[in-house]
């Protein structure tokens, strides 16, 4: 209802409004402002980063469309019960593919749309890894056979290999697959309790199919676990067949538009030709035909792919997190030293650009990692199809410690971007809690991390062993054939600014991991009596050092991947000298708050001076100011829409304050004006005769 104001309040308010209006901030003006300080031309990066203008052109015009359909609209994104949220997460899915179809898309241009809308649903799995599994380890006629129909979503699928009982050890899963050669089929069962499958996404309510993960018996012997593809709803009612009991395990810290869900299987009979069979094999009379030596650990392989994708995955999440509080903390003042004067941008206290500033920094060297990566996983896949599996160990060891890396470092990175954009980051609106709560899983699916730590540690040692006998090291691990070398080696830095030289951050990065890897395998052998043995208690009593080691093996890599990318743009002259010089800052910023953060190590081990440490920690200083006029624009370069984004604080155009207010509008709270707690509760309550005076 419109409110009257007389002329007298109005004229007495008058003065008051001008005083403050005086030093109040303009979120907008202070945006652009900091645009206007770009040293490099954001345009240019931008295209670069998201592989042309063509791609940023095209990103814009889909999220335009899509913005405007129902299952694409976002505004009630923040206050959706979790049964609304599930439901929206299968119109998404089911969007998103009528929109590719209609427009006729391809699966990259699907990869951008699920992006935009990020609303994760009952679909999750079916493309991420229900598709990916039946490409890596069906045969011909089995993909003849399901492709097809899971690539026109006749038939939703998910990948159950978890149970109550066993997660990490994939070799203790209980279900059973026995075959039976009268019939050819295989009776799969739930034997016990902790068998029950437990955690698939999308097998609570959404998949009619699965790829199960089962102990593969036959003539009474035990073959460990192997693939097969079932069916487990109907296509009619979609009511679990018979035999098998689904159902949802229930809310969980984030990601509830997802229906992960648990199954039981009592002796359900499935054809022979539903074990996956590109590498295992059974024959109709129950024999069975192992994989060849070379790819024993095939059936693992698509594991290894959706590692190499949340590695990919992570430069982006923790973008679009610094980009949210990088916008916000330039347009937030808080503090002024002397009455009448602006206050302060909080970006602009050391605190906050001392933490931020590298996290900026770090997603630009994960996004060059993340590329690395899926060009590495590519190449696998090449050598795969014609029979090579060579390059299988190393991928492994590659993959299994950067998803451990990567995800850590966007988890804490996340949360760290929460905390300094301050109470506004507590707020659902600022997208950082909800971005938080659905991304640290990533530290646990697909590979607790500090289980893939230790798998990368493993391949460490062995390389280092193999090296002092003789053997040649190839890829990341070529460094170790030196380890003896480096353990006498010092570092040689004697200026601040000669902490700026790649090469002396990188022999540094080298050195830890070396040395640590060193130190483990003297560990290990101490423990095992003898000796190194990579399992049992000497492994287990070696843990800690042998993750200690993985972490520094993953940051040299991911320390050498920013040196060698951006080295790489400079002799291909892809980028104009000051563009260059902003990635250079940058790579510079990332190296050295690693180091600084690791100090203890090197110091420990005779390689760094306390004097060293002193000049490098100056020299990190230093670059967090060389990077700070650059921040937005180097945010901007990365090409988030406010579309994609969904965040308050994270506007492009600054105006975080009309953002929330408008924002808050559609809370459920606010659909009437007195609230829904005033008939429920406090209408009786707050009438009742005495309520005042009773206490
Ligand atoms: C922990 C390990 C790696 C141990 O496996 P294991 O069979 O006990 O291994 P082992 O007998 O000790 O043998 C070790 C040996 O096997 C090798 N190896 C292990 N895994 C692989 C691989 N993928 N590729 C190639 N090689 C592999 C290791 O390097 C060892 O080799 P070595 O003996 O040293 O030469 C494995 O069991 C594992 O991967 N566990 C984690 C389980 C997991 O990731 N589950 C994922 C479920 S799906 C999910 O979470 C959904 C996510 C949804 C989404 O992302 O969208
Ligand atoms: C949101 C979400 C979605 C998921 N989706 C799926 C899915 O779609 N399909 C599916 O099959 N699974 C899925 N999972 C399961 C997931 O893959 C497992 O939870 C994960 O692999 C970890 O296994 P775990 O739960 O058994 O952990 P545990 O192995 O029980 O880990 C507990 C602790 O023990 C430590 N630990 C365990 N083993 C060792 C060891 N050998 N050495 C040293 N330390 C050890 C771990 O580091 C950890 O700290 C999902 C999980 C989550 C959270």
């Amino acid at each position: 209802m419109a409110h009257f104001v007389d002329a007298r309040t109005r004229v007495l308010q008058e003065e008051s409004t001008k005083a403050v209006l005086s030093n109040c901030s303009d979120p907008k003006a202070d945006l652009a402002a900091e645009r206007a300080r770009a040293t490099f031309d954001v345009g240019e990066l931008l295209h670069y980063l998201n592989g042309g203008r063509e791609k940023v052109e095209r990103k814009a015009h889909f999220a335009e469309l899509i913005s405007r359909t129902e299952w694409g609209n976002k505004s009630e994104r923040y206050f959706q019960t979790r049964e609304e949220q599930y439901v929206h997460g299968l119109k998404v899915a089911f969007g998103i593919w009528d929109f590719m179809k209609e427009k006729r898309l391809g699966i990259s241009d699907g990869r951008v749309l699920r992006s935009l809308v990020n609303a994760p649903g009952g679909l999750e799995l079916h493309i991420g890894m229900f598709i990916p599994s039946l490409i890596s380890h069906a045969n011909p006629e089995q993909q003849a056979k399901w492709l097809p129909k899971a690539q026109s979503l006749e038939i939703i699928g998910t990948y159950a290999q978890t149970e109550l009982g066993h997660g990490t050890f994939v070799r203790g899963l209980e279900t059973t697959a026995t075959y039976d050669s009268d019939r050819q089929e295989f009776i799969v069962h739930s034997p016990t309790l902790t068998s029950t499958k437990w955690w698939p996404g999308g097998l609570g309510k959404t998949a009619t199919h699965i790829i199960l993960m089962a102990r593969l018996f036959t003539k009474g012997k035990d073959y460990g676990p192997h693939a097969f593809i079932m069916q487990i709803r109907s296509l009619e009612d979609h009511k679990p067949l018979t035999g098998i009991t689904i159902g949802d395990i229930g809310p969980k810290f984030g990601f509830n538009g997802v229906d992960n869900g648990f199954l039981r299987l009592e002796y359900v009979r499935i054809p022979r030709e539903a074990m996956l069979m590109r590498f295992a094999k059974i024959t109709p009379e129950g024999d069975y035909v192992p994989p060849p030596p070379a790819n024993a650990k095939a059936s693992y392989a698509t594991m290894m792919y959706v590692r190499s994708t949340i590695v990919q995955d992570a430069g982006k999440f923790l973008s679009m997190a610094v980009t949210i509080a990088t916008r916000y903390t330039s347009v937030r003042r808080q503090t002024t030293s002397s009455k009448g004067q602006r206050e302060t941008q909080v970006l602009d206290y050391q605190s906050v650009a001392g933490s931020l500033l590298p996290l900026l920094a770090t997603a630009y060297a994960l996004h060059f990692t993340g590329k690395v990566m899926m060009q590495m996983y590519t190449d696998f896949e090449r050598s795969r199809d014609r029979g090579d599996f060579s390059n299988l160990p190393e991928l492994h060891a590659f993959s299994s410690g950067l998803k451990a890396m990567c995800t850590t470092i966007t988890s804490e990175g996340i949360e760290k971007s929460r905390l300094l954009c301050g109470g506004h980051g507590y707020s659902r609106l600022s997208g950082l809690p909800d971005m938080y709560t659905s991304y640290v899983q990533n530290s646990t699916w697909e590979g607790d991390n500090n289980v893939m730590f230790l798998q990368t540690g493993r391949y460490l040692i062995k390389s280092l062993l193999g090296a002092m006998t003789g053997k040649t090291l190839s890829g990341y691990a070529k460094y170790l054939e030196n380890a003896q070398f480096e353990m006498k080696e010092r570092c040689n830095v004697s200026t601040e600014v000669q902490w700026l030289d790649p090469a002396a951050q990188l022999a540094a990065f080298r050195n830890r991991a070396a040395r640590l890897c060193v130190d483990a395998a003297e560990q290990l052998k101490q423990e095992s009596g003898g000796n190194p043995v990579f399992e049992g208690e000497p492994w287990d009593n070696s843990n800690v050092i042998v993750i200690k080691l993985a972490v520094a093996h993953s940051q040299y890599v991911i320390y050498k991947n920013f040196m060698d990318s951006l080295q790489g743009i400079r002799s291909r002259g892809e980028l104009q000298p000051n563009t260059v010089r902003a990635l250079a800052d940058l790579q510079g910023l990332f190296g050295l708050t690693v180091l600084e953060r690791e100090v203890g190590d090197m110091l420990e081990s005779g390689y760094l001076s306390a004097r060293q440490v002193k000049l490098l920690r100056a020299q990190q200083r230093a670059l967090v100011k060389a990077v700070r006029p650059n921040a937005v624009p180097l945010v901007d370069a990365f090409g988030f829409l406010d579309y994609e984004l969904s965040s308050a604080l994270g506007r492009s155009d600054g105006d975080v304050y009309r953002g929330l207010l408008e924002m808050a509008q559609a809370s459920p709270l606010n659909r009437t004006e007195e609230g829904p707690g005033w008939k429920a509760v406090l209408e009786a309550q707050m009438k009742k005769p005495g309520s005042r005076s009773r206490l």
